[in-house]
């Protein structure tokens, strides 16, 4: 699979550029191309907390419908702070963030924002509130005043789509990390929201539960929900149309995923720091590969040219 598609000329370190950047701040995917609606435009927003430590500072940005963003960088540096500004569970002690056009600071009652957008945080264990999963997945409609029927409907389509529907009756504490993460997942999706954020939910996974929530969010991003993941894995990024770094609270990078990887001033993912190493050898291979095997086929595919000659 092509992950990254084409390199948007003007985006790049923020430090370059910062401000015209967020002039240009354009949808970067596909997707977010066709729709161009603004999810979430953040209007020089700061924020700190009540013992008066800023955490966010003049955060100016557009997150269009449909984009699959990675927000990055190192501990401590508002990740968490910002996602939970997105649905309204923080507002901005300056500036605005607004969520589909609605300024969060305005929207005493957040449900409205959380009708827009759901969050799954890094430990799944905290959110729940039924006794089985089924009752779990059925809250969120259930809070957004549902019928029955309809949430009956949404829970079994949600259960079906993270492939949990065998473990409907099971009490949720029960389930496994990655079981854990699909059910907290399936009672997004049950609430129908157009945007998912995920708070570094793979950080406690082993990698087949990684691989299997992020092709869960793969196939969010097909159905064209707008998806916001937060990490600071590098590997995580590749499979992102936008990047979005901050540092001491601050954007330091906002761009296409190609340009982060071109920039070489962030850790990169493995793979990628080895492709560049064998570019600096003269190798002819793309540095943008997101698997071991695409990585073999770049090199396979640079030896066969080489042994043409
Ligand atoms: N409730 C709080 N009160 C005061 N300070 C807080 C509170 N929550 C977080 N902080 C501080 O805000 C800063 C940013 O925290 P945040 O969790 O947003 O960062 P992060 O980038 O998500 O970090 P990590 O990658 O470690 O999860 C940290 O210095 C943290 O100690």
């Amino acid at each position: 699979m092509k992950l990254i598609e084409s390199v948007n000329e003007n985006s790049g370190p923020m430090s370059e550029n910062a401000e015209s950047m967020n002039e240009n701040s354009e949808p970067v995917s596909e997707n977010a191309e066709q729709t161009k609606e603004i999810a979430f435009e953040a209007v020089n927003l700061s924020f700190q907390y009540p013992d008066g430590t800023v955490i966010l500072k003049n955060i100016d940005l557009k997150i269009y419908k449909g984009e699959f963003t990675i927000i990055a960088g190192p501990n401590g540096s508002g990740k968490s702070t910002f996602a939970l500004h997105l649905n309204g569970l923080l507002k901005p002690t300056s500036g605005k963030l607004l969520v589909f056009g609605k300024d969060t600071k305005k929207h005493k009652n957040v449900s409205a924002i959380h009708k827009e957008v759901g969050i799954v945080f890094q430990n799944p264990y905290t959110q729940f509130v039924g006794n089985t999963v089924s009752e779990d997945v059925a809250f969120g409609p259930e809070n957004l005043g549902f019928s029955r029927g309809e949430i009956k409907t949404r829970v079994d389509a949600a259960l079906s789509a993270v492939r949990m529907t065998d473990l409907s009756a099971k009490d949720p504490s029960s389930l496994s990390g990655g079981e854990a993460q699909a059910a907290a997942i399936a009672g997004i999706l049950a609430m129908g929201t157009e945007c998912i954020v995920f708070d570094e939910i793979t950080s406690m996974l082993d990698h087949n539960a990684t691989g299997r929530v992020l092709n869960l969010i793969q196939e969010l991003r097909e159905r064209k929900k707008t998806v916001i993941y937060i990490s600071h894995e590098p590997k995580d990024i590749l499979s992102a149309d936008r990047i979005i770094v901050l540092d001491k609270g601050s954007v330091t990078f906002d761009g296409k995923t190609e340009c982060y990887l071109k920039s070489g001033i962030y850790p990169l993912p493995d793979l990628v720091q080895l492709m560049k190493l064998l570019q600096e050898t003269g190798a002819d291979v793309s540095e943008a590969v997101a698997s071991p095997q695409e990585a073999a086929d770049e090199i396979r595919k640079w030896m066969d040219k080489n042994s043409q000659k």
